[in-house]
């Protein structure tokens, strides 16, 4: 007897990426992350609350090389999300859905993450 071979649902491996779908994607991991993210502010917070020696000691952490790396992907993940919330804003008033204009809005979110997050280190952080 022959076995013909079963029809597959799409899935990760044979999905074609687009920007769209990465995208997409990033959204949520960025949703994600900032939940991450504003524990560390909160750790900040209660810190700062706590007295000055638990503040140092947050501030030391934060102010390492590797706290400087995590806040700025910090900042890049709440830009980039609520970049995709406005993103998704324009669609409830169904603009932009239309070939290329998806695409177009999905690489102006990354692109504008990316600057506005350098612009606001620059302005904040390198030449505070
Ligand atoms: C610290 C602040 C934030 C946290 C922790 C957060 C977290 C999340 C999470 C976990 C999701 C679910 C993602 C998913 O299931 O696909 C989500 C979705 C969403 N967020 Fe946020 N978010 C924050 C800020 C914002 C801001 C400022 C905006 C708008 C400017 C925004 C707009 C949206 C929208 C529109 C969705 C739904 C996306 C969809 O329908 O696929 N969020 N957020």
């Amino acid at each position: 007897m022959t076995v013909r071979s079963r029809p597959l649902s799409p899935h990760l491996q044979i999905y074609r990426w687009t920007i769209t779908m990465a995208m997409s994607i990033v959204h949520r991991a960025t949703g994600i992350a900032n939940y991450a993210g504003t524990v560390l502010l909160v750790v900040w917070l209660g810190a700062a609350a706590s007295g000055q020696e638990a503040l140092n000691v947050v501030n030391d952490i934060y102010g390492s090389w590797f706290g400087q790396l995590v806040l700025f992907g910090f900042t890049w993940s709440l830009i980039h999300h609520m970049l995709g919330g406005i993103r998704h804003f324009i669609w409830d008033f169904i603009i932009g859905m239309e070939p290329g204009q998806r695409e177009a809005l999905a690489w102006a979110n990354l692109i504008a993450s990316i600057v506005l997050t350098l612009l606001v280190w620059t302005v904040f952080v390198w030449m505070a």
